[in-house]
């Protein structure tokens, strides 16, 4: 039967709190006296050019797993999530064949995928509402006016400027669930089809097939709140580049990239944390890194396509070389160097690898063993489970010095790494040694 029908199409907010798209829209749907569509379409898959799949078994299974918890989430208010296999542009347009969509809403996109999807919905006619979502502040609040010539957000083309202006500000404080809930469509939901689930290495420091590392909402308020109730929190600044220890840092990425947490939200829980316990070193530096997944974002923002360019924001560098044997070992873990070897086979086997692992990583594939940045981009990609477009692409144009450091571009040498954080060589022996599953 056709019908006047609201969407929420969900994107990378995952989560009932801190939702302004699906707040809209239930408010929206709710004055105009239509039911609510909460909808779900397929994420890109394929094949990369550099000749391996884009979304590896790691995230394919937490991506469908997060979905089901929201879709559960959902269920005891008495929605339902419809799942339509297609590509985003596509399932909108052929529910719009059967129905008559009065608004859909949604989180903007950072991405030029993601943008791109906007535009073709836009330019066919579908009323599309873009709401700022899954960062900390909106353009409104930031205080860096306009580029003169392209009227693009004035974004300071360096980290340390950017903090030095945000982090004395606070974000606005996080929504709660919507208030109201209008009623659903008449109709099945569908549900994705459970992808294999990989097996469960014992080794790894975030097992997502655990309840307390699963993906969806409810796990990541538990582990948010267990967190900070922590002594970790407050030596946070001295471990957090530890690679074993998987008290080191926060593990909030997961959470926030799959959207079962917003910035904010962690953002306000370390307030509370900083009322009740005081302000510490700890915290202040997990809000700093919480900055830079900001800066990134902010960059994406502004940049898009050129920070998919081969020489990234710097249009007159040399392009990068690549190698492809080079490559291929990188990613087997089979560099021979023991310590990039470790990290490339840790994120194999369980789709996480700590800050300080990744950075070693990007610079072994970048200057040992002469691979192109946008490959290795490319791989995390397809591994981590907390996959980022924003922090990703940025993070290793920062390491490949096509991005906004200061210095050019970052070598680490890998000796002084190994010293510094796997004194005791236990992380090399943990992945070189024992085979695993
Ligand atoms: C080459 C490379 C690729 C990366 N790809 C991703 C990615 O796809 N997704 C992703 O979330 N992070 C990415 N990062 C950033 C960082 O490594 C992870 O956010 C961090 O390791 C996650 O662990 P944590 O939650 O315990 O972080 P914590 O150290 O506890 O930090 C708290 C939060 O701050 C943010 N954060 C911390 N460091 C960074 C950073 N360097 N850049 C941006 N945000 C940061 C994250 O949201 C993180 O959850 C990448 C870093 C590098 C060097």
């Amino acid at each position: 039967m056709r019908q006047d029908l609201v969407v929420w199409w969900v994107r990378e907010d995952q989560r009932l709190h801190d939702n302004p798209a699906l707040c809209a829209a239930c408010e929206d749907a709710r004055a105009r006296g239509v039911p609510l569509l909460c909808l779900a379409t397929e994420a890109p898959g394929g094949v990369t050019r550099w000749g391996f799949d884009r979304v590896g078994a790691h995230r394919r299974w937490v991506t469908w797993r997060r979905l089901q918890g929201l879709a559960a989430a959902l269920g005891r208010h008495g929605q339902g999530l419809r799942w339509l296999p297609l590509p985003a542009v596509e399932a909108l347009r052929a529910l719009q064949a059967d129905h008559r969509l009065v608004a859909i809403h949604a989180q903007q996109g950072l991405a030029p995928q993601e943008r791109a999807e906007e535009d073709a919905l836009l330019a066919q006619g579908l009323p599309v509402h873009r709401h700022e979502s899954g960062g900390l502040f909106t353009r409104a609040a930031l205080p860096f006016g306009q580029d003169v010539r392209t009227g693009a957000l004035a974004l300071p083309r360096s980290f340390t400027p950017f903090r030095a202006a945000m982090e004395h500000r606070s974000p606005p404080p996080p929504l709660g669930e919507p208030p109201h809930w209008p009623r659903r469509p008449q109709g099945p939901d569908g549900a994705p089809p459970p992808p294999d689930c990989p097996s469960a290495d014992p080794r790894s420091i975030h097992p997502y097939t655990t309840p307390a590392c699963d993906p969806g909402e409810a796990a990541a308020l538990q582990h948010l709140e267990r967190y900070l109730a922590s002594p970790a929190v407050a030596a946070y600044k001295q471990t957090r580049n530890a690679p074993s220890d998987a008290a080191a840092s926060t593990r909030w990425s997961p959470w926030l990239a799959g959207g079962a947490l917003s910035p904010r939200q962690a953002w306000a829980a370390l307030d509370a944390h900083d009322a009740a316990s005081g302000r510490s070193e700890g915290s202040h530096w997990i809000r700093v890194e919480l900055l830079w997944r900001e800066y990134f974002r902010w960059l994406m923002a502004v940049e898009g396509a050129r920070l998919y360019r081969p020489t990234g924001l710097h249009a007159d560098a040399p392009p990068p070389r690549h190698d492809a044997g080079g490559f291929e070992r990188w990613r087997a873990g089979r560099t021979g160097l023991p310590l990039v070897d470790a990290g490339m086979r840790e994120l194999a086997a369980t789709g996480w690898l700590s800050n300080r692992l990744r950075q070693v990583c990007a610079s072994a594939l970048l200057h040992e063993m002469g691979g192109d940045w946008r490959a290795g981009a490319a791989w995390f990609e397809a591994q981590l489970i907390d996959y980022d477009p924003q922090s990703n692409q940025g993070n290793w144009a920062y390491i490949a010095g096509y991005g906004t450091d200061p210095r050019g571009g970052r070598r680490f040498d890998l000796a002084w790494q190994a010293r510094q954080h796997d004194p005791d060589g236990r992380y090399v022996a943990r992945w070189l040694d024992n085979p695993g599953p």
